[in-house]
């Protein structure tokens, strides 16, 4: 039976006093070890909601729990992984990913260990002792997952993680999240402007809609959990996608990858 393991209840935010409405009245529960894609048009708040569900962002109404307890601050049990990397120049890429441990209470040793596990795991070991501007984008994002795996939280928030990279990094970057999470089982909050992306990781789609942010959609992906883009099942989801956001009428939305 599957545990839940974030719940967002009737949670309202704007920016400032007079600022207009940003999310409203948004509910949805996230189970463990599940991940969440959520959709919508430029602007309908998807980055705000996955803020808040961090505690990097206040809510002005509603709650969100992390098993059982309200998300007030950040926590390492909850992480964002971010589109451009943030990684520290400076540092070397062995030294990045233990950055967020090296504060832990963990011995030098157990912290070594672990940043070496990691970065073998997204393949980066031969690269420990190089900078971040010595690897490719799709190398420094590798770096910014073994950086965030390294934490151990149990909740990574992705805020469009692969939208700067080129296709064939990104199918390979989805292939190892993918392999990654079913090993680790961490649940994930993936917002994406990629159609396929979400559809290619996520056990749920939440399509969120605009002024005010409101949950429009929520598609459930009956789909294995190896998937293949060019499968049937694939784009019978796809097509339910592109209907909610009218593809095959005028109004196209361009800001989205297909
Ligand atoms: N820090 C902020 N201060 C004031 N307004 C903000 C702030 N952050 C976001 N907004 C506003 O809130 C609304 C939702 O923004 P948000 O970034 O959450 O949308 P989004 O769906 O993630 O957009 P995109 O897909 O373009 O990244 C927008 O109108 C934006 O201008």
């Amino acid at each position: 039976m599957s545990t839940v393991k974030i719940e967002i209840k009737e949670v309202s935010k704007s920016y400032g006093e007079k600022g207009p409405t940003v999310l409203k009245d948004v509910s949805f529960n996230i189970n463990h070890g599940e991940v969440i894609a959520i959709l919508g048009k430029s602007g309908c708040g998807k980055s705000t909601l996955l803020n808040c569900i961090g505690g990097f962002e206040t809510i002005d109404q509603g709650q969100i729990m992390l098993d059982g307890t309200a998300v007030t601050k950040p926590s390492k049990r909850c992480i964002m992984l971010m589109q451009n990397y943030g990684l520290l120049p400076w540092r070397s890429v062995r030294k990045n990913v233990e950055l967020g441990i090296e504060n832990s209470n963990l011995p030098t040793a157990d912290i070594t260990k672990r940043a070496a596990h990691y970065l073998q795991m997204v393949g980066l070991e031969d690269r420990a002792n190089a900078l971040p501007s010595e690897l490719s984008g799709g190398m420094q994002q590798r770096v910014a997952i073994a950086r965030a795996l390294a934490i151990q939280p149990e909740v990574i928030l992705m805020d469009e993680p692969f939208g700067a990279l080129d296709t064939f990094t990104r199918y390979y970057l989805q292939d190892e999240l993918k392999q990654i999470q079913q090993r680790e089982k961490m649940t994930i909050v993936l917002v994406t402007h990629d159609i396929d992306e979400a559809i290619y990781l996520a056990d749920r789609i939440l399509i969120m809609k605009p002024n005010p942010g409101e949950i429009h959609k929520e598609v459930v992906l009956k789909l294995p959990k190896d998937r293949n883009r060019a499968d049937a099942d694939f784009q019978h989801y796809r097509e339910i996608i592109f209907n909610e956001f009218q593809f095959t009428h005028d109004k196209a939305a361009i800001e989205f990858n297909i």
